[in-house]
């Protein structure tokens, strides 16, 4: 399975160029781009892109060692229904929804913040649902050297929505688990959590 991606590979600062790139595509559909509405239209576009793929330029590894604490609770540890919005790296389009992720501590615990910090930074990139599950799901792995990991996302593609095959329902969900997980039981703990109001 290939690992998470450095961020070293994509250091780089490309506002101008978007903006300018964004007038051309808005030209090229036959819209004025002097008309008044659209003037900033550019550069309010690259800029909302740049946001979101700010990911490429976040360090995940760094968030988690920022706040990991030294404590011998051991039990299962779930944070549920972290919103994320990702963008398909095929059409560019959102895609969206919740991620559930849950570890055991070996020797340290982690500050809570930081898991959906980790979801945000791999969100903020062209992505595809598994992928972005593998790559929540590796970094907390190699970092925390957790017990066990498990990471859940339920989402919905826009370019299954307003595009394409055009279904406005269908939910598709992705999942990883990683030691202690990886037993059926511990993993079906964990799933019976996460599926319950009460936790
Ligand atoms: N596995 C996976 N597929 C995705 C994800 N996001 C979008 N896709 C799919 O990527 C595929 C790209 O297929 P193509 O046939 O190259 O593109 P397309 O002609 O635009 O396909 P349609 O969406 O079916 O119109 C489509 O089936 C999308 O539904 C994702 O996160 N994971
Ligand atoms: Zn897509």
């Amino acid at each position: 399975m290939a690992p998470y991606r450095k961020l070293e590979e994509y250091n780089i600062e490309i506002t101008d160029e978007v903006r300018e790139r964004y007038s051309s595509i808005i030209n090229e559909i036959g819209e004025d781009i002097s008309r008044e509405g659209l003037t900033k239209t550019p550069e309010r576009a690259a800029k909302a892109m740049l946001f979101l793929t700010q990911g490429y330029k976040q360090d995940a590894v760094k968030i988690l060692k920022s706040a990991m604490f030294k404590e011998d609770y051991d039990d299962m540890v779930i944070i549920k229904d972290i919103e994320l919005y990702s963008l398909c790296e095929h059409h560019m389009l959102p895609f969206f929804g919740k991620a559930h992720i849950a570890y055991i501590p070996n020797g340290h615990i982690v500050g809570l913040s930081k898991i959906p910090r980790v979801v945000d930074v791999f969100a903020r990139r062209l992505q595809v649902q598994e992928r972005l599950t593998h790559d929540i799901l590796e970094c907390i792995n190699d970092t925390l050297k957790p017990k066990g990991v498990a990471v859940v996302i339920e989402a919905s593609h826009m370019c299954m929505m307003m595009r394409g095959v055009q279904k406005q329902n269908s939910v598709t969900t992705t999942s990883g688990f990683r030691g202690q997980f990886e037993k059926i039981e511990t993993r079906n703990e964990f799933l019976k959590l996460i599926s319950s109001d009460l936790s």
